[in-house]
């Protein structure tokens, strides 16, 4: 295979790394007589599985699911491709892959070659990728192409003078150059893992450690150290190891994510349960849907999985927990609030994990007390590690002494790869690694982590414990999730910036008041006290799966240096990046752009001026949605220009042009000031005409994204409505009908009235034809408040309708509907509705709001308060309500009552 960095590569110069095993040789042997070591390669142990179990799934990815015989088949077909290339034992191979079998193949494959496997997380950017790339000599590179906005081949290519030892990468994902694709490794012939004999106590793994150095260090692991010790971490959290199915919602390529291939599938014949990246919702459905028995997630995780609308008392899906026993969360430590939160909320038992890549891991057990839990680590298992607590000397302490925690066992790494002065300082010839975070084992044994390395900061002669007091503020009632940091002053004093996520509904805290509770109710220390609070919406994470400081970081300098108008000056420039995305869409230009294109070339393909076009490229460059390397004339799509506003994309949205940034709406916001005057639309016609223009314009626009919100809803619905023989809906106020059809499509039963002003008609009947629904469904021309029916409903979908009218009018429409179902028969209304969120968390609703002022006589955002209470004043029952997950939609859902009499 071709490839630009082999040529450019000078072999000979290049030196294998020294590799030293600093555990003594007699121990190791003694682990393996003692049975701890199975004395097998990771790939060995793997093949042992697959002999016997080739067809239990091994991977799940999305809809997909790998038996163990087919993810064999591709790990020896790409080990094939890398022998080709020239990979050894001893060779290193970098991974840079989502969660997925793909990233299980990698591992599987350079295992079988006896050679390095070295994952790191996504979302690397140059200065690690370098560090990382060139620390462990890497010769061949696994990467995805596009990370997030990142063209990460072409990073990877940037940096190409700075990797002699470079001499291949594989692409996942499109092609980059001529480099070759992973796609075309999968079907090779199978490589002969026969062939090579594979010493079970070489390297099998590097495992980028952040600890506190200024660069990752690089641990070595051999594969006696993951499939046995390591393994041995997960003994006593399962009870039948071939039955685990884990689902890890850190990467596989973390630290803690080296518990997945090595340990849980190649070792114990379990099932991996990947998603690409964490999202919250995603993960509990997953773990409903996929019956996980362990998810491995780090303890913010947790909290967003508590915070998440899917575990709220009315959540509107019902997702079953019931065969998850255990959540290992490891990374940082636990609050009781979390441990509670997992009991309750999901019904299993939370574990405590403690680890480091430099070579410790404890857990505590399945049957331990919650206050044990969240104090302490559990004992550490011998068959895993040994922990033995010194002083700065390097001499044991005794039970309850508190000093540095040392560590050594079975799953002790060899070395730090090429870095003998980290050996120098962390190793010792006996074997033992010094951890560096302080600790103590109490009277049973157990281990309590006083201070972790990087938790612990020096404040006014006090040591202070940041995540200690993050739990502190965790505690206030109106606080979901928390996260303190320590930010140093500029002459180097310590100062504790802290974050905080309210609960839903609850309004941002001050600082003032934080402090308050701290003082008064917590009776917290002065040294405890946070210098700065931000509310943030969310707590964002880093590649690693933990929270993002950086990220937070740098938010709060934006927010502290906040002296700056520029937020108030990016609202009053809204017409400008409203008519700039207008202008691109209608030119259909990222449609245009390709791989990349000059502004030239584009003006000729949109048929538009060279310089407005350059000019609107720009502008577009500056809001995120194409990109532009500094000095280069080349524009492309950014990844969310791509995935949004392609016509090609399932994801489009540049439809809204004709809803958010039709003429209409630039008439009204116009002359706004006049609508607040009047208390109501100043137009000449306001929309609650009969045929107002701008309904045709709106159906139109609408079509790609009312799909994803119709089908949401048909999901709700179906289960019920597809019980009931021959079901008959009528979608009120249909518009070009998207809603009543994406039922009709589901159930050839069914049967659809979609009523609406005369001139939808046309767009009713072309999308029907679309949905393929015209035998199913008819369109009845009316106003809402006049058309009669004689015959009865099973259903009434109400979308987007209510707000164009007031509360009386809301009234009367509900009022009508009662009497046209059949008894038990349900309305379901959707829209934009305000709840008790405070404002700043729904700004789309408090705009279109404005937006009904300013185009209705009397329409309004409605809470769902008031749509409730006018529904129960009718007698309606059943009343649900819930909001649809990633949208600013909410559903209410409710029966006709018994009179269903006619208003
Ligand atoms: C915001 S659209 C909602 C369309 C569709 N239900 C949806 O959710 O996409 C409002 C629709 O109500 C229709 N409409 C408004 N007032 C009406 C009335 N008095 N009688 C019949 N249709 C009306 C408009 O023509 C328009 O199609």
């Amino acid at each position: 295979m071709p490839n630009e960095l082999a040529m450019r590569q000078n072999q000979s110069q290049l030196k294998k790394t020294q590799v030293l095993d600093w555990v003594p040789t007699s121990l190791r042997e003694r682990w393996a007589s003692e049975g701890i070591y199975p004395n097998k390669g990771l790939f060995e142990a793997f093949l042992d599985i697959a002999q016997v179990r080739p067809m239990d799934a091994a991977v799940i990815e999305g809809a997909d699911s790998l038996s163990y015989a087919q993810l064999r088949a591709r790990s020896l077909s790409l080990a094939q491709v890398l022998h080709d290339m020239g990979v050894g034992a001893g060779d290193v191979v970098a991974v840079n892959l989502p969660n997925g079998w793909r990233a299980c193949a990698v591992d599987l494959a350079v295992a079988a070659l006896g050679a390095i496997v070295l994952p790191y997380p996504m979302g690397r950017r140059k200065r690690d990728t370098r560090a990382m790339l060139t620390k462990s000599a890497a010769r061949v590179l696994v990467c995805k192409r596009k990370v997030g906005d990142t063209d990460y081949a072409e990073l990877v290519d940037s940096l190409k003078h700075e990797l002699p030892a470079l001499e291949q990468v594989l692409v996942c994902g499109q092609r980059y150059q001529n480099w070759p694709s992973l796609a075309e490794c999968w079907e090779r012939s199978e490589f002969n893992a026969l062939s090579v004999r594979v010493d079970p106590n070489a390297g099998a793994r590097l495992i980028a450690s952040s600890g506190s150095e200024s660069e990752p260090k690089l641990v070595l692991y051999s594969h006696n150290a993951l499939v046995g010790g390591q393994t041995a971490y997960l003994h006593s959290l399962v009870q039948d190891s071939s039955k685990i199915r884990a689902l890890f919602a850190v990467p596989l390529a973390s630290p803690f994510g080296s518990l997945g291939t090595p340990c849980t599938l190649a070792s114990l014949g379990g099932v991996l349960i990947c998603l690409d990246r964490f999202e919250p919702d995603e993960v509990l459905r997953l773990l409903s849907q996929q019956r996980a028995t362990h998810l491995f997630a780090g303890p913010n995780m947790v909290d967003m999985l508590l915070a998440s609308p899917l575990l709220q008392p009315c959540g509107s899906e019902s997702l079953d927990f019931s065969s998850l026993t255990t959540i290992v969360s490891g990374g940082s430590a636990l609050s009781e609030q979390t441990y509670e939160g997992v009991r309750n909320k999901l019904g299993c038992t939370l574990i405590q994990s403690y680890g480091s890549a430099d070579g410790i891991a404890c857990h505590t057990e399945l049957d331990d007390r919650p206050e044990t839990t969240v104090r302490t680590v559990g004992c550490p298992d011998p068959t895993v590690i040994s922990v033995s607590i010194r002083n700065d000397l390097g001499q044991q302490l005794g039970c309850g002494e508190e000093g540095e925690i040392w560590a050594r066992g079975p799953m002790t790494p060899m070395c730090y790869y090429g870095a003998p002065e980290l050996d120098q300082r962390y190793r010792n010839t006996e074997g033992w690694v010094r951890i560096g975070d302080h600790g103590l084992l109490d009277a049973e044994g157990r281990l309590r982590i006083v201070g972790r390395r990087a938790d612990t900061v020096l404040r006014g002669g006090y040591k202070i414990n940041l995540v200690e007091v993050a739990h502190i503020l965790r505690g206030h009632p109106a606080v979901d999730q928390s996260v303190v940091l320590n930010n140093p002053t500029e002459d180097g004093k310590p100062s504790l910036d802290a974050f905080v996520v309210m609960q839903p509904g609850r309004h941002a805290l001050t600082l003032e008041k934080m402090l308050a509770y701290l003082v008064k109710e917590v009776g917290a220390q002065p040294s405890q006290l946070p210098d700065t609070l931000t509310c943030v919406p969310e707590l964002p994470l880093a590649p690693s799966g933990k929270v993002d400081q950086k990220a937070l970081l740098q938010r709060c300098k934006a927010v502290w240096n906040g002296v700056s108008a520029q937020p108030v000056i990016d609202l009053l420039m809204g017409v400008e990046r409203a008519g700039v995305l207008r202008a691109a869409i209608e030119l259909q230009l990222f449609d245009q752009m390709g791989e990349g294109v000059t502004a030239e070339v584009l003006a000729e393909r949109i048929q538009a001026s060279p310089r407005g076009t350059r000019i609107l490229l720009d502008a577009l460059a500056g809001l995120g949605l194409v990109s532009n390397e500094p000095g280069h004339s080349y524009y492309r799509a950014s990844s969310l220009g791509e995935k949004f506003l392609c016509r090609t994309s399932p994801h489009y949205v540049g439809g809204l042009t004709q809803v958010y940034t039709a003429d209409l709406m630039w008439d009204a916001f116009r002359d706004f000031k006049g609508a607040v005057v009047a208390g109501g639309s100043v137009l000449s016609q306001s929309l609650e005409a009969a045929n107002h223009p701008y309904w045709k314009e709106f159906s139109q626009g609408i079509t790609n994204t009312a799909r994803v919100t119709a089908r949401r809803l048909a999901d709700q619905i179906l289960p019920w409505l597809g019980e009931r023989s021959q079901p008959e809906v009528l979608d009120l106020a249909c518009g070009n009908g998207t809603y009543g059809f994406t039922l009709a499509a589901k159930q050839p039963s069914m049967r659809v009235w979609g009523v609406d002003w005369p001139d939808s008609e046309e767009l009713f009947e072309k999308t029907a034809e679309c949905f393929g629904v015209c035998e199913q469904v008819r369109f009845i021309p009316g106003d809402l408040f006049e058309v009669r029916f004689e015959q009865r409903f099973d259903l009434i979908i109400l979308s987007q309708v209510l707000h164009h009218f007031d509360e009386s009018q809301c009234w009367h429409l509900l009022a009508r509907l009662q009497s046209w179902l059949k008894p038990g028969g349900r309305v379901l209304i959707a829209g934009f509705m305000r709840s008790n969120a405070p404002p700043e968390q729904e700004p789309i609703q408090r705009l279109f709001a404005a937006q009904m002022l300013s185009l209705t006589e009397a329409g309004d955002c409605h809470s769902i308060e008031l749509v409730q209470q006018l529904l129960a004043e009718q007698g309606w029952q059943d009343i649900k309500t819930n909001r649809l997950r990633g949208l600013p939609i909410q559903c209410v859902l409710a029966t006709r009552g018994d009179s269903g009499v006619e208003a």
